[in-house]
């Protein structure tokens, strides 16, 4: 497996860093963080999809396709391809619908579908006539956008995942930009099944290459700090295939749910809190209530501590239809629980954001948020919890208790008895620390000392006597997300040195 990994990474390394990028295609124009101005979105779509030659020739017994194959089998598979364009098409034009109730936004979706297959070829014609002149527009630049250029620039590509479709890799752009690269893994469960059934690899890649494609369209449409960005993205030549795909996005460390119950509840919180508020977004996005299908951690990746979405091309904002005389049509089915939902107006209402709150409650909020929080506010991290796992909220009620609680913890309104006195004295010393003298305690910010975060001197003085080994401590000039200072928790002070910034309190009884 990992020597498998290897040789994934010296291919790709060798195709970005080495191979040729004479039949590299930028689109100018397309300038990630701009405004959502329509026009440019639909030439962006446009481009995109006229790069995927679907061809109306595409029949058994062409060179690339061996006659086993079947016709009902390469009808199957241009379906597919064509059903994965039509949805592209309508993520980019179903913006202006966003507010209309979910009837009429059906009736202009299922015009949209009627109406992407020929705006698919008009664009394929238009892309015919315009290719020679992107070429020249690429000597000019990518319009801000990193390009196929950037990627040849970059340095210490490494493999960092994959999935059943994309491979993941890091690249190094310059020594303090580093991004993430998003292709279709060749050798992927997705690539592989599919070339098995149909002897395409060609046709196989331009399925897959799909979901990259929506991946980034819904990037480019969604602007949220927790959803990753898009950076650009470059086409250029394969030895094998024409015109393949590399996403450039921001880069995240994938999620570790075992580490994560490791670090300091605050951390944790973060999680949650980033989740409630991508998920509200999702739940009045500008394309409608959007939900994650595949909502799993490994979809989500950190970025400096904020939860963000990486894997969306399992979106989807399509409304479940129902019939008030038929109440099981609303059923939302997970391995532990069923729930059914009201039908209105033939749809059931809020699936899509209740489905993306039970997820969040199984597979984040039940594991991160209690455990280990400050006592006062557990019983409102309980109602958060039992709250969601019961489906009793919407996204607004949720993300509004959530902010709730980050609004008491960063003013201290956790603390109890905060007119209780310390029994202890302590001196405090300007602009002094204690170098070693550490000792480990849980949840620590680093692992072999112990630091932790605190709301105020007080906060840090409780601490300290309720452990048997802390004799002195030093307030950090760090801060946490929410503003706590970190604070290092020491077993003596006989090594006192001068640190401009610091507070160090010693106990007077030691
Ligand atoms: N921007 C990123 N930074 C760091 N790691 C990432 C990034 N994007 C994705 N990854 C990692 O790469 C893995 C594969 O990416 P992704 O989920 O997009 O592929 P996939 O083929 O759609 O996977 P799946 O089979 O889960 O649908 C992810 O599980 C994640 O751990």
């Amino acid at each position: 497996m990992k020597r498998r990994k290897t040789m994934l990474a010296a291919a790709f390394c060798f195709s970005f860093c080495f191979g040729t990028l004479m039949n590299v295609l930028f689109v100018p124009g397309f300038e990630p963080h701009q405004s959502h101005d329509a026009a440019r979105q639909r030439s962006f779509i446009a481009t995109q999809s006229s790069r995927l030659h679907i061809s109306d020739d595409f029949a058994p017994g062409t060179a690339s396709v061996p006659e086993s194959i079947t016709t009902a089998a390469l009808s199957e598979l241009r379906l597919q391809i064509r059903g994965r364009l039509g949805e592209v098409l309508r993520y980019q034009s179903v913006v202006e619908d966003a507010a209309a109730r979910p009837l009429e936004r059906r009736r202009l979706m299922d015009l949209e579908r009627a109406n992407s297959w020929n705006r698919y070829r008009a664009a394929e014609d238009h892309h015919a006539r315009g290719t020679r002149a992107t070429r020249r527009a690429a000597a000019g630049g990518s319009g801000g956008a990193l390009g196929c250029g950037d990627l040849e620039r970059a340095n210490s590509v490494q493999f960092v995942g994959s999935g059943y479709t994309k491979a993941v890799y890091r690249a190094e752009l310059n020594s303090s930009f580093s991004v993430a690269l998003k292709s279709v893994d060749l050798s992927g469960h997705d690539m592989e099944s599919c070339v098995k059934r149909y002897s395409s690899t060609e046709d196989c890649y331009r399925l897959a290459s799909f979901k990259i494609i929506k991946e980034m369209t819904l990037m480019e449409r969604l602007q949220h700090p927790n959803i990753l960005k898009l950076y650009g993205y470059c086409y250029q030549d394969s030895n094998d295939i024409k015109d393949t795909v590399t996403a450039i996005t921001e880069l995240g460390s994938p999620l570790e749910m075992i580490q994560l119950l490791q670090t300091p509840w605050e951390e944790r919180f973060r999680i949650c809190l980033s989740l409630a508020r991508l998920l509200h977004y999702l739940a009045h996005s500008p394309l409608g209530s959007l939900t994650l299908l595949d909502f799993r951690p490994r979809q989500f990746v950190l970025v400096d501590g904020e939860l963000k979405v990486t894997d969306l091309d399992d979106a989807s904002v399509e409304d479940m239809p129902c019939s008030a005389s038929s109440p099981t049509d609303c059923s939302l089915e997970f391995p532990a629980r069923n729930f059914t939902l009201s039908c209105s107006s033939g749809y059931c209402q809020g699936i899509n954001e209740k489905r993306n709150l039970y997820n969040a409650y199984r597979f984040f909020f039940t594991y991160l948020l209690p455990h280990s929080a400050p006592s006062a506010l557990r019983p409102f991290l309980a109602t958060i919890v039992n709250s969601t796992g019961e489906l009793l909220w919407d996204t607004d009620e949720t993300l509004a208790h959530l902010e709730k609680v980050l609004d008491m913890y960063r003013n201290g309104h956790y603390l109890l008895n905060v007119t209780q006195r310390h029994k202890t004295k302590y001196k405090q010393m300007e602009d002094m620390t204690i170098p070693g003298e550490n000792y480990r305690c849980w949840p620590s910010y680093q692992h072999d000392r112990c630091m932790l975060s605190v709301y105020s001197v007080d906060e840090a003085i409780g601490v300290c006597e309720s452990h048997a080994q802390c004799r002195a401590f030093i307030m950090t000039n760090q801060s946490t997300w929410t503003g706590h200072q970190l604070v290092l928790f020491k077993t003596g002070f006989s090594t006192m040195a001068r640190d401009k910034g610091k507070l160090m309190y010693i106990r007077l009884d030691s």
